[in-house]
């Protein structure tokens, strides 16, 4: 039995069936990919998989708990944490700022904005997004604004202040559209540390084969709302109805 357990979901958009009998299941401490040509339903799984979008039938369980008609805050409490596909930071503030923002929203249960200005007595605050910063191997980026940051340092940060909230499985969706080759190496680097360091569960969507046989170790192809085909990146590479799938598409 998986972590993450997905049970014949099925989400009609008007007469589009964008998921159909989706069964899904994801091994605990491991990292799971989900890929799938344009338009195969990559995107609406995983709103099903945070609560987000309630399938028309079906059921989606983490560690034994419905996730479904959830709120984003109770998902979270839950161990769950996304990435989204453009970085979720506050561009206005500072790289250390933002840190320290998910460390005030679970010691305090939300986060009220006023709470950056007024820090000066949040030593115990302060002192965790550095740790954190550190071993982002970002500290010396802290008082950086966020908004004049790579793509790549933004995302290390955002996955970061997902990471300050220990989830026990974090959701990834294509965490490095848009970026350039080496950042993109450095955010698999990344990924790779979090693995060794975490017991951690990754679920990953991504449209780069490089990032997915860099990290997957379950790859689940989607095909027009269905899984096609789930195995190993070995097996998944020369499958040859993933290749015929993806028509033209580098799997
Ligand atoms: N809110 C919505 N209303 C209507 N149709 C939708 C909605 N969301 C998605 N769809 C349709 O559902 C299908 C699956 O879309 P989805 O975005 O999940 O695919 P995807 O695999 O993530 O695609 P991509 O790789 O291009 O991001 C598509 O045909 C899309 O147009």
């Amino acid at each position: 039995m998986g972590i993450l357990e997905v049970k014949n979901v099925n989400k009609r958009f008007g007469g589009l069936q964008a998921l159909g009998d989706v069964n899904l299941s994801v091994e605990e401490n491991t990292v799971h990919a989900i890929i799938g040509p344009n338009g195969a339903g990559k995107s609406t799984l995983l709103n099903v998989l945070i609560g987000k979008l309630i399938p028309d039938t079906g059921s989606v369980m983490f560690d034994g708990q419905s996730v479904l008609g959830r709120k984003p805050y109770e998902i979270c409490q839950m161990g769950i944490s996304r990435v989204f596909q453009t970085p979720e930071i506050f561009g206005d503030l500072t790289v250390l700022e933002n840190m320290m923002i998910p460390i005030f929203a679970k010691r305090d249960g939300a986060f009220q904005m006023n709470a950056i200005g007024a820090t000066v007595n949040e030593k115990n605050v302060i002192e965790q997004a550095e740790h954190m910063l550190e071993s982002l191997n970002m500290a010396d980026k802290r008082h950086f604004h966020s908004a004049s940051m790579s793509r790549g340092d933004k995302r290390r940060l955002e996955i970061g202040m997902c990471l300050s909230q220990n989830p026990r499985l974090l959701l990834l969706d294509e965490p490095t559209a848009g970026m350039a080759r080496a950042d993109t190496n450095n955010t698999i680097d990344l990924l790779k540390q979090i693995k060794d360091e975490r017991d951690i569960t990754i679920a990953i969507i991504e449209h780069d084969m490089h990032v997915v046989f860099s990290l997957a170790e379950r790859i689940t192809v989607l095909a027009q709302g269905s899984p096609l085909v789930e195995d190993t990146p070995d097996k998944i590479k020369g499958h040859p109805k993933v290749r015929e799938a993806y028509l033209g598409e580098s799997a």
